[in-house]
């Protein structure tokens, strides 16, 4: 279970809202730690994916989720000792890791080793179930979205920033469906808890979403 200890800003949202770039942000701002949860469930696709395994298979996924062998070495992340940082990012990865965290054995093998990140001074989780399932008694949640047309347009840009080919109405097409799935669920579905903050950055910079969880984090620890 989650230590009363060591406090948690949950942030979760659907694809492309801006999360892990503001998250991080933030986690530097405050000195915390942070967890990326989406990369658990793309390295559990990617390691699937690479032993044959097929992302419709709920017991063999969650054994491969079980198993991973992990390591988050600053901007690095290994798998198995090779370095998949940039292969877990692929729009492919994206889709395997939507479909194979719908299944509640995969949720559950994965779910001690995001609680492990918490450890002082603090955490700031980004995902989809960080408020909800993985840090319930969170002091600190946010709901970060922004308007499907604004975030496709972020991962076109992201995707062209990288040097890699983009397509504005296949990433439409294609984050729509991922949202749909993630919030179609029956585990741990995206959704907005009535105890989250609303940050809709549709027409908001980095700086100011990152500015305005700072801000709700001073009031809530104000003494
Ligand atoms: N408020 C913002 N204004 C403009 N661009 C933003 C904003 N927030 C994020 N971005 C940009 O949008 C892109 C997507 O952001 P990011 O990867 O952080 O999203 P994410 O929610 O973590 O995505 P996913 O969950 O799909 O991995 C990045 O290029 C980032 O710099
Ligand atoms: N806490 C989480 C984090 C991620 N997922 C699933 C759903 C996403 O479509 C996929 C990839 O996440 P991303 O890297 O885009 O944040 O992983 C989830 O179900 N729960």
């Amino acid at each position: 279970m989650q230590s009363l200890l060591v406090p948690v800003i949950a942030v979760d949202g659907p694809s492309a809202s801006g999360k892990g770039t503001v998250a991080q942000r933030v986690a530097a701002a405050l000195g915390f730690h942070y967890l990326d949860s989406g990369a658990l469930y793309r390295l559990a696709a990617l390691a699937a994916a690479r032993a044959g395994v097929s992302w419709d298979d709920e017991n063999a996924v969650a054994t491969v989720a079980q198993t991973l062998d992990v390591k988050f070495e600053g901007e690095h992340i290994l798998l198995s000792g090779s370095d998949v940082s940039t292969a877990i990012r692929t729009e492919s990865i994206g889709v395997g890791a939507s479909k194979v965290a719908a299944f509640a054995q995969v949720r559950a093998a994965l779910l001690e080793r995001q609680r492990a990140f918490a450890h002082v001074p603090g955490l700031v989780a980004d995902g989809r179930d960080m408020g909800s399932v993985v840090f319930p008694q969170a002091p600190l949640k946010v709901f970060l979205t922004a308007s499907a047309a604004v975030r496709a347009e972020r991962r076109y840009k992201q995707l062209l920033g990288r040097g890699e080919a983009a397509d504005l109405g296949a990433i439409t097409a294609d984050l729509e469906a991922r949202d749909a799935r993630d919030r179609a669920r029956s585990v741990a579905p995206l959704k907005q808890l009535p105890d989250a903050h609303l940050l809709d950055t549709s027409a908001m910079d980095v700086d100011a979403a990152v500015k305005q969880i700072l801000d709700w984090w001073y009031v809530a620890n104000r003494r």
